[in-house]
């Protein structure tokens, strides 16, 4: 385990340098408080920031860089079982830094000019997206995502890799789905699939075709 600046804790082996590792999800100082209330229900209305447990890396997963012949992300790292994991059970928690969107509703994608590092991040997941007739939505007329992105700062999960291209490989072990932590934060998480993960298996999603058809060409 490595502790370096900037970290939350001592990050677990194989973690690489310049990214910072994360224990709980980050909130940048410009997040809207507005918003705080619809990711962390049990936050104080007038926070401007939410209160999370730490959460501990899992003993049974561990970060791997991938040498083997074949394998699409070669020379890049993925996340493995240490031990069996039976099926429907969460492997871990995907933690990163929380950040917004807000354009109005009339406009069905982001403007070029509104676009950030988010935008084209690899390691982005969407956890939220309000309408502007949702009730919840405190800002009128408009549309607002939330999302967590690792690309930057995050916990193993941020290794987890799409199983398409992997050889002798057919479908995913795992998937994404939306959950909500200790602390009642909604947060994004990698739980097995029913076939469950092999020791020392790798840990393998789908990304989605949306995912990978933004990727083409
Ligand atoms: C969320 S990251 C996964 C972790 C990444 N392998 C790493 O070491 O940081 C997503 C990136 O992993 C790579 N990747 C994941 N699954 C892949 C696959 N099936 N085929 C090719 N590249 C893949 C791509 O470079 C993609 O942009």
């Amino acid at each position: 385990m490595v502790h370096a600046k900037g970290h939350d804790t001592l990050s677990p082996p194989n973690w690489p340098e310049g990214i910072t590792y994360l224990t709980k999800p980050r909130l940048p100082p410009t997040f809207p408080p507005q918003l705080i209330p619809l990711i962390s229900p049990n936050a104080n209305t007038n926070s401007k920031t939410f209160h999370i447990k730490p959460i501990k890396h899992p003993s049974n997963v561990h970060i791997k860089r991938i040498d083997r012949d074949g394998h699409p992300a070669k020379g890049q790292c993925g996340l493995f079982a240490k031990s069996k994991i039976k099926g429907g059970e969460l492997i871990i928690p995907y933690i990163g830094m929380i950040h917004s969107t807000i354009i109005p509703d009339d406009l069905d994608q982001v403007l070029p000019e509104q676009e950030d590092e988010h935008s084209s991040s690899d390691y982005d997941l969407s956890l939220l997206r309000l309408s502007s007739s949702d009730i919840r939505n405190p800002f009128p007329g408009m549309h607002v995502s939330i999302g967590v992105d690792a690309a930057r700062m995050g916990n193993a999960a941020r290794f987890v890799n799409d199983y398409r291209g992997l050889p002798g490989i057919t479908g995913p072990n795992a998937e994404f789905r939306l959950g909500s932590g200790e602390s009642g934060e909604l947060r994004m998480e990698i739980w097995s699939l029913k076939c469950g993960v092999g020791k020392g298996e790798e840990i393998r999603v789908s990304y989605g075709k949306g995912w990978w058809g933004a990727r083409k060409g």
